[in-house]
């Protein structure tokens, strides 16, 4: 996985037909999006269940570029392993999800991911700060975690700190919930690249007819860099 700056999208399956997953990754990549995100709730750090490491495993083939992987479970750490294996690209812990986050962002790394640490509405970006050197990928949160299709919260504030935090480092800025073509110059211009959506991709499209995917990935990556035009 190469680093640069330019906007990314990364489609959420949390908004994909579940009983469809495979050729829902694929129809998205080749409707543009340029990272698959996938959204591993555990009931426990938040209130919904969505998938483990085996559906992790069985979509990786149907994705030719990067598998971006969210945890949102508590404990983390004796799951690391196991969403490597299952060819996760980067790994996503939330800081609030336990009390030794060094050591999973050592753990992630180690078994050869990119590390990305998220953060929910309520956690200050200063609780990152001594983790720059640590993180491939800050993830702020939009939306409180657990579900698709929530409002969007204002969090342009905290991406500026982040950008100002990270400074020259190759650390992306990936935001999640509630991305639409509306939102996302907000995020953009405040200093974001990957941009996480699934209610504005999937919408209107099926696998049988994934040009809507397209559309809605078009969308959203014009209104983003449209900031800097
Ligand atoms: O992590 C998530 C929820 O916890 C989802 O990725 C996020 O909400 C994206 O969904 P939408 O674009 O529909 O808001």
């Amino acid at each position: 996985m190469t680093f640069d700056r330019a906007i990314k999208i990364a489609p959420s399956i949390l908004a994909a037909d579940f009983a469809n997953f495979g050729a829902e990754c694929a129809a998205a990549e080749a409707q543009g999006a340029d990272w698959i995100h996938v959204d591993v709730m555990d009931g426990h750090f938040v209130p919904n269940i969505t998938f483990g490491p085996a559906t992790c495993a069985a979509i990786r083939p149907h994705i030719k570029g990067v598998m971006d992987v969210h945890l949102m479970i508590s404990p983390v750490d004796a799951y690391i392993d196991t969403f490597a294996q299952a060819g996760a690209d980067v790994l996503t812990a939330h800081i609030e999800a336990g009390p030794h986050i060094h050591r999973t962002l050592q753990a992630i790394r180690a078994a050869g991911c990119k590390a990305g640490v998220a953060l929910n509405p309520g956690t200050p970006a200063s609780a990152v700060e001594d983790l720059m050197d640590m993180v491939d990928l800050v993830c702020v949160m939009t939306v409180n975690p657990g579900f698709g299709g929530q409002k969007f919260i204002d969090m342009t504030t905290k991406i500026k700190a982040l950008r100002s935090m990270i400074g020259d480092r190759p650390v992306h800025i990936e935001i999640d919930g509630g991305v639409d073509p509306k939102t996302a110059p907000l995020v953009a211009q405040a200093g974001a690249d990957v941009l996480v959506a699934g209610s504005a991709v999937f919408k209107g499209g099926s696998v049988q007819n994934p040009a809507p995917y397209g559309e809605n990935i078009r969308a959203i990556r014009a209104a983003a860099e449209g900031v800097w035009a």
